[in-house]
């Protein structure tokens, strides 16, 4: 058997949001380092500067490279905040290795309905958000996403899907979204991701856990580190792709370590492999025990180090009436991560 969160973490928590639950799903936890406030004045003039882009554009068509060009047309008018906030956070990280940008769209502009699946057609202001995205993660690399993963989309909608309450993917809803790191069984999985958020539900917390604060014995940190697991494909892949197997959850340096997590998808590459359980179960409470979340609201975006945080939703009640929660997110693969694995040093 795979661990399995607790029933302490389901949705059977939300009426106890700050009271001091097991993760206070509303306790947000963020630190001023890691919280950036946008001013309405500056989000008018980002937004105004992408209405202009796509003024010249039929944003529609765009396929994803241009899409991506255009959003680093728009980089250049993000306020100076946002833009040192990006380049500490790119080159030191934050406590909980996350960056919550806040107020970056405008309150008043009119979306039209939230989607119905994650591959439904993107129309009017929608496009403006997601270019809005595209121009933030352009500073934290290239913007990336798998073929076979929601229709290729560059920037993906995250919104409850009908038929899906169940699902372990971005389209469910009423059931917790384990804790995983996005695609974990790809070692080309991205450095970054960023999720803005154009309709919240306060039920929805994203639930955040940076594995440099994991507080393990050493035993299963060393076991951690080993090659012993296998991560199969995520669903929401299709068929197409292949377990890793020789997998280490754990990878780097004690004080900066990576994570490779999804207890829905990994197992011990050795079914007999006790050892390798017993350090995952060890990691699951560690996780649980490190985790701080946000409940995201319109204009807010996060962005999360794929490669040092893992992350989960709580359960929330689908509308389905054009009302409910909509994210938008993109991957990003950067270079600096890389080096880092290196341990080089940097000039600067
Ligand atoms: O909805 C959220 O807050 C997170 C969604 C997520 O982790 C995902 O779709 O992979
Ligand atoms: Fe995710």
């Amino acid at each position: 058997m795979l661990p399995r969160l607790s029933p302490d973490h389901d949705s059977s928590k939300q009426g106890q949001q700050g009271s001091g639950g097991a993760y206070m799903l509303i306790s947000e936890g963020l630190e001023a380092n890691e919280v950036v406030r946008v001013q309405e004045s500056d989000a008018r003039r980002l937004w105004n500067f992408a209405q202009q882009l796509a003024a010249g554009e039929q944003i529609e068509r765009l396929d994803a490279e241009q899409l991506a060009e255009l959003g680093t047309v728009l980089t250049s008018t993000l306020p100076e905040a946002v833009l040192r906030a990006a380049h500490r956070f790119r080159n030191r990280g934050t406590t909980h290795d996350v960056l919550l940008l806040r107020g970056i769209l405008p309150a008043d502009h009119d979306l039209g309905p939230t989607p119905g699946s994650a591959t439904s057609p993107r129309h009017g202001h929608a496009n403006l958000c997601a270019l809005n995205l595209m121009a933030v993660m352009n500073m934290f690399g290239e913007p990336f996403t798998f073929e076979d993963l929601y229709g290729g989309r560059l920037v993906q909608d995250v919104v409850a899907a009908q038929g899906k309450e169940s699902a372990q993917t971005s389209e469910g809803s009423d059931c917790f979204l384990e804790w995983h790191v996005e695609d974990a069984f790809s070692s080309d999985r991205c450095d970054y991701f960023g999720l803005l958020c154009l309709r919240g539900d306060p039920a929805a917390a994203t639930i955040l856990a940076p594995a440099r604060a994991l507080v393990l014995p050493d035993e299963a940190r060393k076991v951690l580190m080993q090659p012993r697991y296998t991560v199969l494909p995520d669903i929401a892949h299709g068929e197409n792709p292949e377990p890793q197997t020789g997998v280490a959850v754990l990878t780097g340096t004690r004080e900066a370590p990576e994570i490779r997590f999804d207890p829905i998808y990994m197992v011990p590459a050795d079914p007999a492999d006790d050892e390798a359980r017993s350090a995952f179960e060890f990691l699951t409470e560690a996780v649980k025990a490190t985790a701080v979340s946000h409940v995201l609201q319109p204009g807010d975006l996060i962005v999360v180090d794929n490669r040092r945080v893992v992350h989960a939703r709580s359960a929330f009640q689908p509308r389905f009436d054009g009302s409910g929660r909509w994210l938008m997110r993109t991957m990003v693969c950067s270079s600096l991560p890389r080096h880092r694995r290196r341990q080089s040093r940097r000039a600067i």
